[in-house]
């Protein structure tokens, strides 16, 4: 997977070649390149935004810079990318839409500031590539550089080979629609308090079904809005979100 970010602020997205996005990188299974839009305004300032039209607070992000910015990188890898553009106004993140982006070839990430970025933007890429804004949640940040961090480990790591051990995606939080299980590890005892015993039986077959039990009560607890498409609930069932 290729990954361009487009930003202002290039040191944002340091992070990436840290931890397992920067192993990820060294083996091959990831190439991330930031690209600071400044370089792309031509004026002694290198100004990136200017006045709404329309009117309003604060200040949208200039189509020039942008447009050329999108142009040379578009020049830079094979096929056609997908621009994503993280924002409020975008579909929410979640599970399966970080295993279509983790299908993706070449990503480039639009990382808007200020306002935002001119609409003809929008349009003009979409007249040369699939464009999709994407949120992390219900809310606004002010940037899209913290989001594209959470978007590249969402999906990198569900690359081959990207996690150690392929067995930690299993059972995730999300990947069956049920949230994840507790877990324990020593000592068995901890200010008074007690791993629950199933985990100390060796029992394996009743193990994973308190666990199972578990995910379905935490689930209802926190977040009942995903039991009804949960494909955990219907035993052979397939979920159709995935
Ligand atoms: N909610 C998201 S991803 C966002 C990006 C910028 N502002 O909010």
């Amino acid at each position: 997977m290729r990954c361009d970010i487009i930003s202002i602020f290039p040191e944002y997205l340091e992070p990436l070649k840290l931890s397992l996005p920067g192993q990820a990188q060294r083996k091959g299974l990831l190439d991330v390149a930031v690209h600071d839009l400044r370089d792309f305004s031509h004026d002694r300032h290198r100004t990136v935004d200017d006045t709404p039209y329309g009117g309003g607070a604060g200040m949208v992000m200039k189509p020039q810079p942008w447009w050329e910015a999108l142009e040379h990188v578009r020049t830079l890898g094979d096929g056609t990318p997908t621009l994503i553009v993280p924002g409020p106004g975008g579909e929410v993140l979640t599970q399966r839409l970080a295993r279509e982006l983790a299908d993706e070839d070449w990503l480039i990430f639009a990382c808007g500031r200020y306002e935002g970025i001119d609409e003809r933007v929008y349009e003009a890429a979409a007249d040369v590539m699939p464009v999709r804004v994407i949120s992390l949640g219900d809310y606004v940040l002010n940037g899209g550089e913290v989001a594209v961090l959470a978007m590249i480990e969402a999906a990198a790591r569900l690359l081959p080979g990207f996690m150690g051990n392929a067995e930690s995606l299993v059972e995730e939080s999300h990947e069956d629609g049920l949230l994840e299980y507790p877990v324990y590890t020593k000592p068995a005892t901890w200010q008074g308090r007690e791993v629950p015993p199933v985990l100390l039986s060796g029992d394996h077959g009743k193990v994973a079904a308190w666990r199972h039990q578990q995910r379905l009560e935490r689930t209802a607890a926190r977040r009942p809005d995903l039991l009804h498409a949960s494909s955990a609930l219907t035993p052979g069932g397939v979920d159709d979100r995935w």
